[in-house]
């Protein structure tokens, strides 16, 4: 009852926003930073179901970055990355799809469904829905790049009034590859183009793109990108998030935000109010 109240508080909250964005597909980028305490993943599945509840088409790609650093870490292997994205070896990629299609799936699908939804959980190997090559084999082994995604099989889920949760794995077109490890930031930029979705919303562990003093950028656009990227102060993974977001919006999808996943309800108070939180990405 107390949790159905406090759906039912953020419900009215919100309420002068949420009809016009009623039908539209907002996809929502679960970073493995923002994955932390039982009380925000609860949040998450409340503003997930909420969304779900009032009209609009979620879809859920998720990330697990540090939840596969640590499982390689405990079996012995070495990890690296290299502008961002890990480098995948034929081991890893072993590790990298138990933890992403495995474990992290089905614990969102799982959190979700406590809450009364419809999720269901696939990667890009069900029914060939993403279809990759190797980004640079001998750079990064099985990283792959997206090079073909079939929107139908995740817009029929959504018909049927599933809640799609993505795993960014692909599949590849050489029968008896093991397919690839696709970064989720890359993953749901291209998902959100690919369902012309109305909005991509990045999940993570800071307000959102910072500047050198560490102070918030509200609005960021392509050349100041390429300027912090050069200076370093854009690093890490902050680089394919925000590479993720420019191919979004040059893919057609209208807004773009980096926002942090560590404040209760940070979707919904993005989503649903005039101010919004966190950095927008523009051209
Ligand atoms: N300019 C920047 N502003 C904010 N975060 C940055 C910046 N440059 C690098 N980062 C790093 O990017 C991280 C977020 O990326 P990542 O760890 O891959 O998160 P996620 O799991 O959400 O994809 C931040 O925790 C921060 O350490
Ligand atoms: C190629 C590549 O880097 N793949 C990522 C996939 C998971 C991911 O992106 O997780 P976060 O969103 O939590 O960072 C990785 O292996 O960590």
């Amino acid at each position: 009852m107390k949790k159905k109240m406090q759906v039912v508080q953020t419900l009215l909250d919100t309420l002068p926003f949420i009809r016009k964005f009623a039908g539209q597909t907002i996809v929502i980028k679960y970073g493995g930073a923002a994955q932390t305490s039982p009380e925000l993943k609860e949040k998450f599945a409340q503003d997930i179901v909420l969304m779900h509840l009032v009209g609009i088409k979620p879809v859920v790609v998720h990330g697990g970055g540090p939840k596969i650093t640590q499982l390689l870490s405990d079996l012995g292997i070495k990890t690296e990355f290299v502008e961002g994205q890990r480098v995948t070896t034929k081991e890893a990629m072993r590790i990298v799809e138990m933890v992403l299609s495995g474990e992290v799936n089905k614990e969102i699908v799982s959190l979700l469904n406590d809450h009364g939804s419809k999720a269901i959980g696939i990667s890009g190997k069900d029914a060939h829905f993403i279809q990759a090559r190797a980004k640079d084999r001998s750079k990064w082994g099985y990283t792959g790049v997206i090079e073909e995604i079939h929107a139908d099989v995740v817009q029929n889920l959504m018909n049927e009034d599933f809640i799609p949760v993505i795993a960014p794995i692909a599949a590849s077109k050489d029968p008896g590859e093991p397919g690839f490890n696709i970064n989720a930031d890359l993953a749901a930029s291209k998902v959100a183009v690919a369902l012309k979705a109305s909005k991509v919303v990045f999940l993570t562990d800071t307000p959102g793109v910072l500047d050198g003093e560490g102070n918030l950028i509200g609005t960021l656009g392509t050349e100041k990108i390429n300027l912090l990227k050069n200076e370093g102060v854009i690093s890490g993974g902050m680089v394919p998030k925000v590479d993720a977001c420019l191919e979004a919006i040059n893919g057609g999808v209208q807004k773009a935000h980096i926002i942090d996943g560590r404040i209760e309800h940070s979707i919904l108070l993005e989503i649903f109010t005039s101010e919004g939180i966190g950095t927008q990405i523009v051209h």
